[in-house]
């Protein structure tokens, strides 16, 4: 069966899925009877294309390697190019629209809105935007549930490694108490490179060269990225309503290489956690650097690794470690979304 797929946003998440699309059809398409087939992409820079038929992925990603953008792209009868994101969200055949653009922290836009022109268009919404999510996953699964379409996020909260479906699929029946974690890729490695002598900007400038930073790196560097992700595990695991303005937050831009070193002569390590507790006075949640004694298993959680501890009445706390961040390991979580969404049509 072909289901088709736009993306939108194509930098580095998107190329990922692209790669990962490339190598495996064949074994996707024999093993999870789906041929994902491409036929929408857009991006504000490289260009949009569009074909009914289907791109042909190997020649968008040798046209984005030669040219930076789309333009080298062969044309062929049926070939669009001119389309806006709207527009694209709005005719593509896509069954499916992955809506990869930047996440903004303060209103969540564009990105809601291209979540909700594609319900309205009777298209599911898979995203790695931590934006709608939220500030509007209720809304937005409202409005998917009445066209009777899907939304999906996984990698939305710790990439490819299923931060979400884990406590929403294989621990239900507990009653989860905390949650607590080091949910941001970029300042994992920073915090590391800071520790091997690196100074904070030449850490910084390595986590983006590695495609871990959010377009504006302020996001992870002060906190607002692993806010945004206890946000979405309280409301979406929890099943509460906080907002992003229940949340305690604070960053890292203030520590230095001599802040790490004297942690470690304390036996400590620097990191960035984030904490949401069930307590008499209702929900209470923070992200904030804390110095963990070596004997904290998290402290051990070491470069674009991340780690999150569900803290279960029944089975006791369960640790997950994996991926935080990457461009494989989040074109991988679109790949989560998509077999889900599928299998469940
Ligand atoms: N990288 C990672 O490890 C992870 C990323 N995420 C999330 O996934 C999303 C994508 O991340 P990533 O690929 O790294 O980010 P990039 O910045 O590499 O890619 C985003 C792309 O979207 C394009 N874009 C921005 N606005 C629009 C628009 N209105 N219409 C069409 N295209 C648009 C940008 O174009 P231009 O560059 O021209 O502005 C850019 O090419 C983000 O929301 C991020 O928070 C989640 C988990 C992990
Ligand atoms: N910038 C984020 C990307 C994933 O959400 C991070 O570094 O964790």
């Amino acid at each position: 069966m072909a289901h088709k797929l736009a993306f939108i946003g194509f930098g580095g998440v998107g190329q990922g899925l692209a790669d990962i699309l490339i190598d495996r059809a064949d074994w996707l398409k024999e093993s999870f009877g789906t041929d994902f087939q491409v036929v929408s992409i857009t991006d504000l820079y490289k260009g949009t294309l569009h074909h009914d038929e289907g791109l042909d992925l190997t020649k968008v990603m040798t046209a984005l390697r030669e040219h930076g953008d789309l333009t080298n792209y062969p044309d062929e009868p049926g070939l669009v190019r001119d389309w806006d994101t709207l527009t694209t969200i709005q005719k593509s055949s896509a069954d499916t629209i992955l809506e990869i653009t930047f996440t903004d922290i303060e209103t969540g836009q564009p990105a809601i809105d291209h979540c909700k022109a594609a319900f309205e268009a009777k298209k599911n919404v898979v995203l790695t935007n931590k934006g709608p999510i939220a500030l509007a996953v209720k809304e937005l699964e409202a409005l998917a549930q009445a066209n009777g379409v899907q939304l999906s996020y996984e990698g939305t909260v710790m990439s490819g490694t299923p931060a979400l479906r884990l406590p929403q699929e294989t621990l239900k029946g507990n009653h989860i108490n905390s949650i607590r974690g080091i949910l941001n890729g970029t300042t994992n490695y920073m915090l590391k490179r800071m520790e091997e002598g690196l100074s904070y900007d030449e850490a910084l400038q390595e986590a983006q060269e590695k495609g871990y930073a959010e377009a504006d790196p302020t996001s992870d560097v002060e906190g607002y990225d692993v806010l945004y992700k206890v946000v979405i595990l309280a409301n979406v695991v929890l099943g509460e309503t906080l907002t992003k303005d229940d949340v305690y937050r604070e960053g890292i831009s203030h520590l230095t290489p001599k802040d790490m070193e004297q942690a470690l002569s304390n036996n400590c390590r620097w990191k960035l956690v984030g904490r949401i507790e069930q307590t008499s006075n209702g929900i209470k949640a923070s992200v904030a650097p804390e110095q963990l004694p070596l004997t904290d298993p998290l402290s051990s959680i070491s470069g674009a690794q991340n780690a999150i501890t569900y803290d279960c009445d029944l089975s006791g706390p369960i640790t997950l470690v994996g991926a935080g961040a990457g461009i494989p390991e989040t074109g991988f979580a679109l790949l989560i979304d998509l077999l889900h969404t599928t299998t469940q049509q």
